[in-house]
């Protein structure tokens, strides 16, 4: 249990400390890196294109065994990740994908609940082919949430969906994660993505955390002042120009 500056006790989900990284001798991607996610909280990781968030979501799920780097990082005990692509397995249907590594009596009661919980009742018996890609990310998140975990990495997940999925992602995403609560770290390039779904977006550059703040929000819509203020911050600070900011 981690303690704040007046010395009173802190819960935590995720702490990183001086978190390095690098893959050459020319120069670190994660440059001492310090991030505190607190239970339950929903946090948006937004940056420039090579700014080294999925390197910092790798270390956090464990994936970067062979990366030169050093550092503290505390997570959870269970840890679940989602991608961009699903990567259901072929040549198992849905329900067995869900499942898969799920011990005891009832993991296909578990895996049927949450099948149904993302919408996706009836297709248990269903080949991925046979799933759209928002369907099969559906399913990739039912294998996740099966686990009922304390966070929630997710790395571009619904960056290959079109605009409407992408609306409805959006909406059963947080329907999820207010009944389950983990605490999220999702990659995004989408700002609005960011401020819709997060309690707090932070922006990476460089290595390390720039900008850090808070979405409150009582309606997350774009004609929203706050949100509308929030936005232009968070352009301002990737450096957007005017032109592309429709
Ligand atoms: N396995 C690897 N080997 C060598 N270099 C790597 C490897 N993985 C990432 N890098 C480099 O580390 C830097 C950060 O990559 P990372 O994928 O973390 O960035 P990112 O912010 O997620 O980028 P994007 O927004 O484009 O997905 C990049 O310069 C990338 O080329």
């Amino acid at each position: 249990m981690a303690t704040d500056a007046r010395g009173l006790t802190t819960e935590v989900a995720v702490r990183v400390r001086d978190l390095h990284r690098s893959f050459n001798k020319d120069g670190g991607v994660l440059n001492g890196l310090d991030l505190d996610i607190a239970p339950g909280e929903f946090v948006a990781l937004i940056g420039r294109s090579g700014t080294g968030k999925s390197t910092l979501l790798r270390a956090l799920a464990g994936l970067d065994r062979d990366v030169a780097g050093h550092g503290r990082i505390t997570v959870p005990e269970q840890v679940s990740v989602v991608f961009q692509d699903s990567r259901l397995l072929p040549w198992k249907r849905v329900l067995d994908n869900v499942v898969l590594g799920l011990r005891g009596p009832d993991a296909a009661d578990r895996g049927r609940n949450a099948l149904e919980e993302v919408g996706l009742a009836g297709r248990e018996r269903a080949w991925p082919y046979q799933l759209s890609g928002g369907e099969q990310q559906r399913a990739a998140l039912a294998r996740s949430l099966v686990r009922q975990p304390q966070l929630l990495l997710a790395d571009e997940p619904f960056g290959a969906l079109d605009a409407l999925t992408r609306i409805r992602m959006h909406a059963l995403l947080r329907k999820l994660c207010a009944a389950h609560r983990p605490a999220v770290l999702l990659v995004t390039h989408d700002v609005d993505e960011a401020i819709v779904l997060a309690d707090r977006v932070i922006l990476l550059d460089a290595g390390v955390v720039r900008t850090d703040v808070r979405v409150e929000l009582t309606n997350r819509v774009r004609s929203d002042a706050e949100f509308a203020r929030l936005r232009t911050l968070l352009l301002d600070e990737l450096g957007v120009d005017e032109e592309a900011r429709r």
